[in-house]
């Protein structure tokens, strides 16, 4: 039995569904992620990528199925806790996922202090933090606004990382940054991911990122896992209609748009049935 197969995955979501009054975002989904790894998330815009990552992080309740942390289920308030220490999310807009009125320093040192984790040492660790995410000559009594999309989105990562977690969630980290300060991030994810062993879940539209990144990749569709599997298969030899559709959609597009967006629905479809 190898290591893989004895450990439990760091992340495992269970049937996980989630409602909004009559409307079903999710539907069913299951996924793995091990520790140390990517998993990409892909699917057409409302097909619940991002309801998905709010489930994870606990910023959703969920309406059936679960999700488990290094075996154990995330289930009362203790557990809950612990799991959120544990998973850091970094958003799509670093505008808007920065309160304008806190420094730096605050904006960082949020998280310590909602966990109880701001000691003595504290504003050293916000130093520390911010060093790691390239801000280190940055004044931390500095105020947002003084920044670039690129320097927040930075500043959001160390907010991420404060609590020391395993997982990072990230929706659209990217996609809301100049094309040239866009590689900058990515790099950084993909530094951070190295030198502290982090596992991602990915929310992307852009196919070159998916490649670039991803372990395995999950195709979402009205809320259900369509297809997963290594990023190698999905995307080469994808099985699904839908992802067929999907990255075919992508692919006809000019290379320096290959963002996956709208594909058509079923009833559009060709009997292609799913
Ligand atoms: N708070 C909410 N109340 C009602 N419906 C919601 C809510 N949040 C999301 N939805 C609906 O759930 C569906 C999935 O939304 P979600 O934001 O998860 O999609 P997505 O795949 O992340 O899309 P995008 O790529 O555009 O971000 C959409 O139809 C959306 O309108």
């Amino acid at each position: 039995m190898t290591t893989e197969e004895k450990e439990p995955p760091l992340l495992s979501v269970r049937d996980v569904t989630k409602r909004y009054g009559s409307f079903t975002a999710l539907d069913g989904v299951t996924l793995d992620i091990r520790a140390g790894t990517t998993v990409s998330l892909v699917g057409e815009s409302g097909s619940g990528k991002s309801t998905l990552a709010r489930v994870i992080v606990g910023l959703e309740a969920v309406d059936g199925g679960s999700v488990h942390h290094r075996g154990a289920p995330v289930r009362g308030r203790g557990a809950r806790l612990a799991f959120r220490r544990g998973v850091g999310m970094v958003f799509q807009d670093p505008y808007e996922s920065i309160d304008p009125r806190f420094t730096l320093h605050e904006v960082v040192a949020e998280p310590l202090r909602a966990h109880g984790m701001y000691g003595p040492g504290g504003k050293r660790r916000v130093g520390e933090l911010l060093e790691s995410v390239g801000m280190g000559s940055v004044d931390p009594e500095a105020y947002p606004h003084t920044l670039s999309g690129g320097q927040r989105q930075r500043v959001c990562i160390a907010r991420a990382l404060a609590t020391g977690p395993d997982l990072l969630v990230c929706d659209e980290p990217t996609s809301a940054l100049d094309v040239s300060v866009q590689a900058q991030i990515l790099n950084l994810l993909l530094t951070l991911q190295r030198e502290r062993g982090l596992a991602y879940l990915f929310i992307t539209h852009d196919l070159d990122v998916v490649r670039r990144i991803s372990d395995d990749v999950h195709v979402l569709y009205r809320g259900t896992v369509v297809e997963h599997g290594p990023a190698a298969q999905v995307i080469g030899e994808p099985r699904h209609p839908y992802t067929q559709k999907l990255l075919g959609a992508v692919l006809s597009d000019s290379p320096r748009t290959r963002r996956i967006g709208t594909v058509p629905g079923p009833s559009d479809a060709d009997n292609t049935g799913w």
